[in-house]
């Protein structure tokens, strides 16, 4: 095709990068960062020199020359509330992330990244499907309580992409089917895909599974007294929830295999956390079946977890009666945004103007 596409990825530990020749990986590369330097910056907007100069020496070291690159991809943080598509990065979505309106997320670094890199080299720049892709229904917004609305914030580009892999594969359009998705890794979301949109979708930052690092829903009249105990500040209460939260907490690893090799080994607090969880998420589910009023085409469960037979088979046990269950370990994100700037240049799809209207907002 010729067409050199940078994608750029960051988690919490490190910055995932591709150079993709059109839809074809030409090679990816984890950055992995210093913890111990990431730690010195305050927000995760402040590591954005840090690792725009990782991402540069790393094309460096592998003499990929930067002229080469014709456009500039990279996964969308917690931005407004928007619907999926593909975004050109501009300074409204700059600001937005600067300021964290949607919260803290690694992510959020990638738009600054991009434009950046962009800019001096005067080719355009976009961000595919963010965090903070939100179409769901009003009545899904309710919380319960006035004043805190339940929030669309998931895995959405892999979400997205593995929605796209199966309706490919049987020859239908996004429009045709209705999914629920389970992304299980680090986090976990499960989204209910209805005709391509995602109508609802619970993931363990808010609410929904526990998941190996973050509690996902909490008793709430528990919570308040953990907040008010005076042990922890703030800060720390947001990172044991949302970092050091779900198996962490319990077993001191966020690793799932370890939890598995422990439980065959005999532990039985291993063996009942892992229970625990495939519980939770075969739970939330059932929800979104009902969500779907029960018209479920495909029940999908995608990330490193789902590598697990083990665990997959568990799931499957108890929502097999649902929908037909499909596995599609790991997960694609690198792909998802190669692709997505293909069909915008192949004219397929529109690019979408981030700040035009937050129609969901
Ligand atoms: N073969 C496997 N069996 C069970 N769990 C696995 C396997 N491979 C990866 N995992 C687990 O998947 C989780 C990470 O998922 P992943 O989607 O890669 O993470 P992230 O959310 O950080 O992108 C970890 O808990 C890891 O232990
Ligand atoms: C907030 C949902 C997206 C998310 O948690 O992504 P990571 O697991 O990559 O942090």
């Amino acid at each position: 095709m010729g067409l050199y596409i940078l994608a750029i990825n960051p988690g919490s530990t490190s910055t995932k990068i591709s150079i993709f020749d059109g839809e074809n990986e030409v090679f990816t590369e984890n950055i992995v960062h210093n913890y111990e330097e990431l730690k010195k910056f305050k927000k995760v907007i402040d590591q954005q020199d840090y690792r725009y100069k990782a991402v540069i020496n790393a094309l460096k070291e592998r003499r990929f020359p930067l002229d080469k690159i014709d456009v500039i991809v990279a996964r969308g943080g917690i931005m407004r509330p928007v619907r999926a598509g593909t975004y050109r990065i501009n300074e409204k979505m700059l600001e937005d992330l600067k300021n964290a309106v949607g919260g803290e997320h690694a992510s959020n670094v990638s738009a600054f990244i991009a434009h950046r890199l962009a800019k001096e080299k005067g080719i355009p720049a976009y961000v595919v499907d963010p965090v903070s892709v939100d179409e769901m229904e009003d009545v899904a917004r309710i919380s319960g309580l006035f004043g805190i609305d339940r929030k669309s914030l998931s895995h959405a580009l892999n979400i997205r992409r593995v929605v796209y892999k199966i309706v490919q594969e049987l020859g239908k359009t996004p429009t045709e089917l209705n999914f629920i998705v389970a992304h299980l890794g680090g986090g976990i979301s499960i989204a209910a895909i209805e005709k391509g949109r995602m109508v609802d979708v619970e993931s363990s930052n808010c609410q929904g599974p526990f998941s190996p690092e973050r509690s996902g829903g909490l008793p709430i009249l528990e919570l308040v007294e953990l907040c008010y105990s005076g042990k922890y500040t703030k800060e720390e209460i947001k990172r044991k929830l949302i970092q050091e939260g779900g198996l962490y907490s319990y077993l001191g690893t966020k690793d799932v295999k370890e939890v598995e090799e422990r439980a065959q080994n005999g532990d039985k607090k291993s063996a009942l956390l892992l229970d625990a969880m495939i519980y939770q998420i075969a739970k939330g589910i059932g929800e979104m079946a009902t969500v779907l009023k029960g018209e479920v085409d495909f029940i999908v469960l995608t990330g490193g977890i789902a590598r697990s037979e083990r665990i997959c088979d568990a799931i499957s046990e108890r929502v097999e009666f649902i929908a037909p269950v499909r596995r599609i370990p790991g997960e694609e994100e690198m792909k998802a945004l190669a692709e997505a700037v293909c069909r915008v240049m192949k004219g397929e799809e529109e690019v979408l103007c981030y700040g035009e209207e937050f129609q969901y907002v």
